[in-house]
């Protein structure tokens, strides 16, 4: 697992007086057409068949940030979960894998405020961090300074990453500056928190307005660009992920700062989180497929891969009582 650690090299911390590059955003272009031709190919550039099916499936597990977030929630649920993210295997699968006592764990676990001391108690000592979902988390629609003080109690409670989600109507309506400021405002009350900054791209109206909001994101200084609460009717998409990380391509070239990328909603099955490590290894090279830049939001994804690597074990799925629930 990987703790993530703040750097100062973001150009927002370096130069805190860096004026908010408007042009940068309002020249920003998008090939619709290219976009969607890539995203249907994305899929076949890459034949990951047997042992290395297997390899990239484990590396998969390692970028999840196991998710819960439901109004039914409870503690237990949420110990649970943290079991689950510091054991994502069965030991017999693990041993029948060859890779018996061999360290594995989620990338994190993401869960509302309310959630994060327990969860915080329960991955003790494990290094795993918890994300928070934050700033009136899943639409936005709280009073800014009542988002600030939610980041900063999470903060408070040992959530090491926020996973903040933007006002919409900002970029409805075009009001890029209003957007850098109320990113940078969150970004300011995170601290030491590692900060994702969720777009809900299936409410941005158009493919443009998801390149120019994820610029906007960066520029205030998000160490994460993340797709999807989950809870839009649209979530991640390779078409709307390929805008963003080409996004990230584009931060990069300009200020030699890497920003992670993290689709999240209705990835639910390891052929869909290997087309997302295509999409990371195709666009942006291997270092983002690590997960200090890379992670998948999913609640149930972790259940298909444990069955593939099952199949790969022993050729056959596991009989459905040796499946989690849910
Ligand atoms: O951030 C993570 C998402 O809310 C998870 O969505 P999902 O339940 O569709 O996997």
């Amino acid at each position: 697992m990987v703790t993530l650690s703040r750097t100062p090299s973001h150009p927002h911390e370096r130069n805190p007086g860096t004026p908010f590059d408007l042009s940068a955003v309002e020249g920003a272009l998008v090939n619709r057409s290219a976009i969607e031709r890539r995203a249907a190919t994305l899929p076949t550039r890459r034949t990951v068949k047997k042992e290395w099916q297997a390899a990239w499936l484990l590396h998969a597990i390692t970028t999840i940030d196991l998710t819960t977030l439901s109004g039914d929630d409870t503690p237990g649920t949420v110990r649970r979960l943290c079991a689950k993210a510091r054991q994502p295997l069965r030991p017999e699968l693990m041993e029948a894998l060859g890779i018996a006592g061999r360290p594995i764990a989620t990338g994190a676990v993401c869960v509302y405020h309310e959630m994060v001391p327990t969860a915080v108690e329960a991955l003790k000592g494990t290094g795993i961090p918890v994300a928070a979902v934050s700033t009136g988390f899943p639409a936005g629609l709280n009073p800014h300074a009542l988002k600030l003080k939610e980041i900063e109690a999470s903060v408070a409670a040992g959530a090491a990453e926020i996973d903040i989600v933007i006002s919409r109507h900002h970029v409805l309506t075009g009001n890029w500056k209003a957007l850098y400021d109320e990113v940078r405002d969150f970004r300011e009350a995170c601290g030491p928190a590692h900060m994702k900054a969720i777009l809900a791209v299936g409410e941005l109206g158009t493919l443009k307005n998801v390149m120019r909001a994820s610029l906007v994101c960066m520029q205030a200084g998000s160490d994460f660009i993340k797709t999807s609460t989950g809870k839009e009717s649209v979530n991640a998409t390779l078409q709307n992920s390929l805008v963003m990380v080409r996004a990230i391509r584009e931060f990069y070239e300009q200020t030699g700062y890497k920003v992670g990328f993290k689709p999240a909603g209705g990835i639910r099955t390891a052929k869909q989180a290997l087309d997302w490590l295509i999409l990371m290894k195709e666009e942006l090279g291997e270092e983002w497929m690590q997960p200090h830049l890379f992670r998948i939001g999913a609640s149930a994804l972790l259940n298909d891969i444990e069955r593939q690597l099952e199949h790969f074990a022993y050729g056959r799925y596991a009989s459905m009582q040796y499946q989690p629930l849910g």
